[in-house]
């Protein structure tokens, strides 16, 4: 059974079209990252998986339930951080987390979830209204966390975490994982999905642009990785054999350094082994890597594009537009 299955789904508002045609299949225990610049339809299509929003055509199975038709069932088993969570002023922190234990039917400790995303016991005693941004964020992870759910759908985990709670978030993703836990992750800050996903789904515009792991798309972007190698003597006669490399280009060599731009991955180990064919022996191996930013904006915007709203930082959230559910009156 797929964690998440959606088919041809499609959310219209009037004459834009949020989320096109959507065919996507999330097998269980996956840690899938989500990504596209702002306003590509990520919560949309987080929405109409949890039947906040009703789609305009097409259909989604969660946990191998109806998206629509049995949405109390996937409620019961799905753990959701949603984007802009905003909590009760004056109800402590523990109160949260007691609340979430018991809509779940669940019967966790509530100091054990607290601690499980770094908050004190001390802490769950305050009034949320009191606590930081990144301590509301962990609020959220917690509760979402109640009932040990089958799945965590994660809408922008990482805003306002410092460099710590990020890597802890990241952890506690990893961990789930292990456990079994599908993971659904909608972002756009790269770097934290190339840390735990084990795939990701580009979405631009509403459209599914790429779905592959990060290595998958470095190879069918280009990767564009700079190596540059030193070797014991002169390197200057190896060129015209690492140039002949299939996806090897603009190589020079200078004394005993040699750079050549590798437009895939696969390439890389071919270069070690034509130059250890020829006799050289290195002495030093450097490969700097396209970021992963200009690989995001090549797939997004396309390769000509220098505009792209999708950024290795999130700036301030509250830049973002945000997408409330409608409910479903
Ligand atoms: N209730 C609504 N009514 C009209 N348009 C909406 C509604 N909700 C979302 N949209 C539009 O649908 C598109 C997709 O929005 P969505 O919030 O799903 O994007 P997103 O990828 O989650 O963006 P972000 O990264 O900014 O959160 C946007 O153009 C948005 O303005």
């Amino acid at each position: 059974m797929s964690a998440i299955e959606t088919n041809g789904l499609t959310k219209r508002y009037g004459d834009l079209t949020a989320v096109s045609e959507l065919d996507l299949e999330i097998s269980e225990g996956e840690v899938f990252g989500f990504l596209g610049p702002n306003g590509a339809g990520k919560s949309t299509t987080i929405n109409m998986l949890l039947d906040f929003t009703r789609p305009t055509s097409g259909s989604a199975t969660v946990l191998g339930y109806d998206a629509q038709a049995e949405s109390d069932e996937i409620s019961q088993r799905v753990g959701i951080l949603p984007e802009g969570f905003s909590v009760y002023e004056r109800l402590t922190g523990r109160k949260h987390v007691e609340f979430a234990v018991e809509t779940k039917g669940a019967t966790d400790d509530p100091d054990a979830l607290l601690e499980r995303v770094g908050l004190s016991s001390e802490d769950g005693d305050r009034p949320a209204g009191d606590y930081s941004k990144g301590m509301r964020q962990r609020l959220a992870t917690g509760m979402a966390l109640a009932g040990d759910p089958d799945l965590l759908i994660m809408d922008e985990p990482s805003t306002g975490l410092d460099p710590t709670g990020i890597r802890e978030m990241q952890a506690l993703v990893r961990e789930e994982a292990e456990r079994g836990t599908t993971i659904f992750f909608s972002s756009h800050i790269l770097e934290h999905v190339e840390a735990v996903c084990d795939r990701v789904g580009i979405l631009r515009a509403g459209e599914l642009v790429a779905l592959d792991t990060i290595e998958g798309l470095r190879e069918s972007v280009g990767d564009g990785a700079t190596m540059t190698v030193t070797a014991t003597g002169s390197i200057e006669g190896a060129v015209d054999a690492v140039a002949a490399i299939d996806g090897v280009e603009d190589v020079t060599a200078t004394g005993r350094r040699l750079e050549a731009v590798v437009e895939r991955p696969s390439s890389k180990p071919l270069v070690v082994t034509t130059l250890a064919n020829t006799g050289i022996e290195l002495t030093d191996l450097r490969i700097q890597e396209t970021s992963l930013e200009s690989m995001f904006t090549t797939l997004i915007e396309g390769a000509d594009s220098s505009e792209t709203a999708l950024a290795a930082d999130a700036g301030d959230p509250a830049d973002r537009g945000a997408s409330k559910p409608e409910g479903n009156a």
